[in-house]
């Protein structure tokens, strides 16, 4: 690949070139026989595109609320620690990034840098955060950096596997921001946490890389989003590469996507085939794409389109 990558892929090849297997190994790598890390992928390509034709989409509009903050498009930064060796101001660069393109971004209890050297590197931000490396546990930490705030990062605490459902009402009761919860991948945890008091839901099976043979995240967030009925927002991450994935995510009652993007081309990259994927299915705003815009491949298909 002589040029500049122009797809997520292709940055992921990139990244296999000049990165030390081992840091490249961590960045990619899955459970054990990486089994959901692949489905996470394949789900998404077992789903077909219904496009519809003879719309007016000379305008794309894909701006949306999440959490009551209004984005340019349906896609946040998912929370991913940095390796010390890799990058060691790897959230600080995420963070430049999320607020250049206006996204909101979630932050990594594990992460390398502090709250404070990530929000200064955005200016003016608003975050609740855990205070990093915590031992006491995860406390959430309000920083106001003035006003004009576009980035908001949230506590992420679901790979803290010494947290129970309990802990939630305690941790409501020392914020008054909203808390998502991360790693639902079924309808009875989605209504739990719904009646936990949750303010949005993001079904992930963290990027494959916990429990092999848990799910395909866009292969349950129908499942969960039935579950939730339209009372807390559900996002989803897992898989999440071309614009292509973000539609089919919307399609099936995301409200928005999330991905371990650190780059701003990264993301301008999936806004514009997001774009590209709208127009040419005759939605011009994200509230037209509907449940009838995808089509399931059936097992059947699926096997006979492998042949
Ligand atoms: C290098 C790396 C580090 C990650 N660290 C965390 C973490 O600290 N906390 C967390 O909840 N998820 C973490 N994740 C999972 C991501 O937040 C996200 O769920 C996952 O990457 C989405 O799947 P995808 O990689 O297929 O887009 C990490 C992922 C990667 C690749």
């Amino acid at each position: 690949m002589a040029s500049e990558p122009v797809n997520v892929n292709e940055f992921q090849e990139l990244a296999r070139k000049i990165l030390p297997k081992m840091l490249y190994d961590f960045f990619t790598g899955g459970a054990e026989d990486q089994h959901t890390l692949k489905q996470n992928i394949e789900a998404f390509q077992r789903i077909m595109l219904r496009p519809r034709i003879l719309l007016d989409v000379s305008r794309i509009d894909m701006a949306t609320t999440v959490l009551g903050f209004k984005i340019s498009a349906p896609i946040v930064i998912a929370p991913t620690s940095m390796h010390q060796l890799a990058h060691p101001q790897g959230e600080v660069a995420t963070a430049r990034a999320a607020a250049a393109c206006n996204t909101i971004m979630v932050l990594s209890f594990s992460s390398t840098c502090t709250i404070e050297e990530v929000a200064a590197s955005c200016n003016a931000v608003r975050m609740i955060a855990p205070k990093l490396k915590n031992l006491e546990g995860l406390m959430p930490t309000e920083v106001n950096f003035g006003d004009g705030s576009n980035l908001e990062a949230y506590c992420n605490w679901t790979m803290d596997s010494s947290l129970c459902w309990k802990d939630i009402e305690w941790l409501r009761s020392i914020t008054k921001l909203p808390i998502l919860l991360k790693g639902v991948l079924t309808r009875e945890d989605a209504r739990k946490a719904v009646e936990a008091g949750i303010a949005g839901i993001v079904v992930s099976n963290h990027g494959g890389r916990q429990l092999d043979f848990s799910p395909a995240s866009i292969s349950v967030v129908e499942e969960v989003v039935h579950a939730v009925g339209g009372k807390v927002p559900v996002l989803l991450d897992g898989g999440v590469r071309r614009g292509t994935d973000v539609f089919k995510a919307l399609a099936l009652g995301a409200r928005a996507v999330l991905g371990q993007n650190g780059v701003r081309s990264v993301i301008e990259m999936l806004k514009n085939e997001l774009e590209l994927t709208m127009g040419l299915s005759g939605c011009p705003t994200l509230s037209d794409i509907t449940r009838s815009h995808v089509r399931k491949q059936t097992d059947h298909e699926s096997f006979y389109s492998k042949l």
